[in-house]
Formats: structure tokens, sequence, C-alpha cells
């Protein structure tokens, strides 16, 4: 069996090893082991505060943007075999491997096909006819291109929320991701924008593979295929979101997802 394979999951993108993370001296994540299916769904909950987002945010070194914070163990990438939080990594790089998309969307003060273009323009493409096809494909991928087609010169502020949303997720996949994190992606949302969202995530598993924070049980339930329960900044449980959701193993996710406590 070569390492990116797991017993479980089957084959891996992404699998944090003794992982652990320190804002300064606060130990927020205390060893995490979590295995990232390939073109899987992977749900992060647990109560506020437990370290679901520091979770994610390791994932593409986010937290290399501020002082005092430390990484240890490993979080390794597939099939490189690479430690992404290691020295020798540029975070930039694992940025442009690993998209993030925000809890409210944050397009910037620019027209939607710039919006789009951004990554491929800073990465150094000028050519109009790539840039043109990449950002349609993005944003076919990110079921924004029927709406957005006739109006790609419109600043992207005049979208509605969940359009913006859309558009900061086709923004993520003009840049050819590996994985897309998600953080609490759909919470700035109305329920019909939110059901889009959900459903753009279940189709774009087919291409990248999903790492989706969600306070949300309901939201894990519906869009993931495996579930990582936390609680006070360790992995408490990890398991298929059926089983996880149905029959939890322990007794601290069983509280939870009952509501008992978070
Ligand atoms: N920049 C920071 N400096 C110090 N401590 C931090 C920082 N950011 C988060 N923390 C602490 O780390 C712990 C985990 O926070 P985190 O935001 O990851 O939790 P969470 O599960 O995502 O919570 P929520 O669901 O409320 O967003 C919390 O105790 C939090 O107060």
């Amino acid at each position: 069996m070569t390492d990116n394979v797991h017993p479980e999951v089957g084959a891996l993108k992404a699998e944090a090893r003794n992982f652990n993370f320190f804002y300064g001296t606060y130990h927020a994540l205390k060893n995490i082991n979590l295995p990232v299916g390939e073109n899987k769904v992977t749900a992060l909950i647990g109560p506020s505060g437990c370290g679901k987002s520091t979770l994610l945010r390791s994932f593409n070194r986010m937290h290399d943007l501020y002082p005092g914070n430390r990484y240890e163990g490993e979080i390794q990438l597939y099939p490189d075999n690479v430690n992404m939080i290691s020295h020798g990594v540029d975070p930039i790089e694992v940025r442009m491997r690993v998209s993030m998309v925000f809890q409210k969307p944050n397009p910037f003060p620019k027209s939607i096909y710039e919006n789009v273009a951004y990554g491929l323009r800073v990465r150094g493409e000028k050519r109009k006819s790539v840039l043109d096809e990449k950002v349609e494909r993005a944003l076919r991928g990110a079921a924004l291109w029927n709406e957005a087609k006739d109006r790609l010169n419109d600043l992207a502020f005049n979208l509605s929320g969940g359009q913006q949303q859309r558009l900061c997720i086709a923004r993520a996949l003009a840049a050819d991701p590996e994985i897309i994190l998600f953080d609490e992606p759909t919470s700035a949302l109305d329920p019909i924008a939110t059901a889009s969202i959900e459903e753009l995530v279940a189709e774009l598993k087919n291409q990248v593979t999903i790492l989706i924070v969600t306070h949300n049980m309901q939201q894990a339930a519906r869009v993931s295929d495996y579930t990582a329960f936390m609680y006070m900044g360790e992995l408490i449980e990890f398991g298929k979101t059926d089983e996880l959701f149905v029959k939890p193993k322990v007794k601290q996710t069983e509280d939870y997802i009952t509501g008992r406590f978070g």
C-alpha cells in the first residue's frame, strides 16, 4: 500500500499527520490526524472555538501571514508527498494549489471578468484568448456563466450576495487548484443562494478536492462524504458522514450532533 491510500477513505489528496498549531504560546491544534480524500468533500464541524478555521487555514499556510504563529508536524500533499508546512516549501506556491473561499463573499473592486482573471494575470498570463477561455471555464464551473456572460465588464459588487460567492468560487477555480478550502461559505447567504452553493460544492468535487468548515450540521450532512468532529483543538472523531451522524462512536460527538452542547 502506498502512502496516499487510506484504509477507510481510499486515495488521499492530503493528510494532516501529528499536526499541531500554535498562536504564539497558545496551543490551538493538538496532534491532528486528518485524511483528506481525493475528489471527496470533507467537512470540519464542532463548537465555536474548537479550531475548525485554524485547521482549514493551515492547509494553505494562511497563518504564515501573521508573526508568532507556528506549525509542527506534517500536512502532506499527494501525490507529490510534500509536507506543505515545511520551511522549504513556498507558501505562495501552496496557495496556488490550495485555494480558499471565505465566509463573506469578497470580490475585488473590479469587473466580473477581472475578478476571475486576476490570478492568471498575477501569474503573467497576458494572452487575451487564454484569459477569455479560462474566465469562461471558471464561470461555467462556478455555475455563474449564464447569469454573467452578458455583463462581464460590470462591477462585481453589482452581483447579488450568492452570485458574488459563486464569483469568488470562479476566481478560486481559475487558478486550477487541486484543493478548495471553504470557510463557512454560506453563512452570509439566504436559503436559496445557500442551496445553489451546496449544489455547486457537490459538482465541484468531480474536479477538485474539498475541505469545508460549517456550523450547520445539516449542511455537513448534505454536502460531505467524510466528517471530522473537533473539540477544544482536538480531532475527536472522523468517519463517513452518514455513519458519523447516524451512529457516532464517541460520546462528545453524539452530544454535539444531538444539540446537547455547542
Ligand atoms: N489570531 C489568533 N490569536 C490567538 N488565538 C486565536 C487566534 N485566532 C483564533 N484563536 C483561538 O484559537 C481557537 C480556535 O479558533 P478557530 O477560529 O479556529 O475556531 P473555530 O472552531 O473556527 O470557531 P468558530 O466556529 O467560532 O469560527 C480559539 O480558542 C480562538 O480564540
